[in-house]
């Protein structure tokens, strides 16, 4: 049995930074092996065991095929899709049974909401005997107002029903948030409250619209935040435990404290 987290959410949010930290912390404890799937990436400041540049390159497609960034990434992909056997199982096989898988993906977010290549992909994975977690990463510096919010809820609804994972939504970059309080609202989303929000922030005629989303937030009970300081390792710890949770991965992965208290004033960043 492996393990493996996809590392995903929109262009920005933090992803590969958040990679970078687990090798820094994986190495500590001896665990993680990195794949990059982001054929646009350009460079890492860790070893990446497994790289799909070294499949396909975006520039080449681009170049080859007359394509833009963004057809050239999708063509990557389902490339990638089509060789799945070849290049993908063949990499996966000098790995040991045991291993901890963690994927760098690229920020394009259609690739989750609405080509099925990752959907594919997760599902190999799984055939290959991988507990998989989606890791979705929301930059916590979007979400000052509820209007923001409420589009990231949706952007991580949309990944979830699309890769049918588990999946641990993260607010990163929380070492940028001056007052932690606006931010813990945003954690557990209380649906009547950001019902209310949302309809004093517009207009009248998008309280029934505002329900609907209320109501999709409360059904998916699971759109919730763990905050990620990256600074801290404690909060890198607690937000593993957690999607070590998910993918069954280790006994003592149950950390209780989260490290996050809004009521610490040594916790605000300033
Ligand atoms: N202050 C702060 N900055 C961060 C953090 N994580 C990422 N950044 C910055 O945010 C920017 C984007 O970070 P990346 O890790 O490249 O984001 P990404 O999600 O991999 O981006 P794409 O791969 O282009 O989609 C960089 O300038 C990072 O230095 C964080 O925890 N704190
Ligand atoms: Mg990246």
């Amino acid at each position: 049995m492996g393990y493996a987290q996809l590392v995903i959410g929109p262009a920005g949010s933090g992803k590969s930074t958040y990679c970078s930290s687990l090798y820094q912390y994986g190495q500590t404890i001896g665990w993680t092996i990195h794949i990059n799937l982001d054929p646009a990436a350009v460079n890492f400041d860790y070893p990446v065991a497994i790289d799909i540049r070294e499949f396909i390159s975006l520039d080449d497609v681009m170049e080859e095929l007359g394509l833009g960034p963004n057809g050239g990434l999708i063509y990557c992909m389902e490339h990638l899709e089509e060789n799945l056997d070849d290049w993908l199982t063949e990499e996966l096989e000098n790995l040991l049974d045991d291993d901890y898988l963690v994927f760098d993906c690229p920020g394009q977010i259609e690739l989750f909401s609405h080509v099925p290549v990752l959907k594919n992909f997760v599902e190999h994975l799984q055939r290959k005997n991988f507990n998989v977690c989606g890791v979705y990463l929301l930059d916590s510096q979007f979400i000052s107002d509820v209007t923001k919010f409420i589009s990231g809820c949706m952007a991580s609804l949309s990944v979830m029903v699309q890769l049918e994972l588990p999946q641990v939504n993260i607010l990163s970059k929380m070492d940028l948030v001056k007052n932690k309080r606006d931010i813990e609202y945003y954690l557990n989303p209380e649906p009547q409250i950001l019902l209310s929000e949302l309809n004093l922030r517009m207009a009248p005629q998008s309280e029934k619209l505002n329900k609907a989303l209320a109501d999709l937030v409360d059904e998916y009970s699971t759109v919730s935040f763990v905050p990620l300081d990256l600074r801290k390792e404690s909060s890198i710890r607690y937000v593993l435990s957690q999607i070590d949770n998910c993918i069954q991965y280790g006994e003592d992965a149950d950390v209780k404290v989260k490290d996050f208290d809004p009521d610490d004033p040594d916790d605000d960043a300033d």
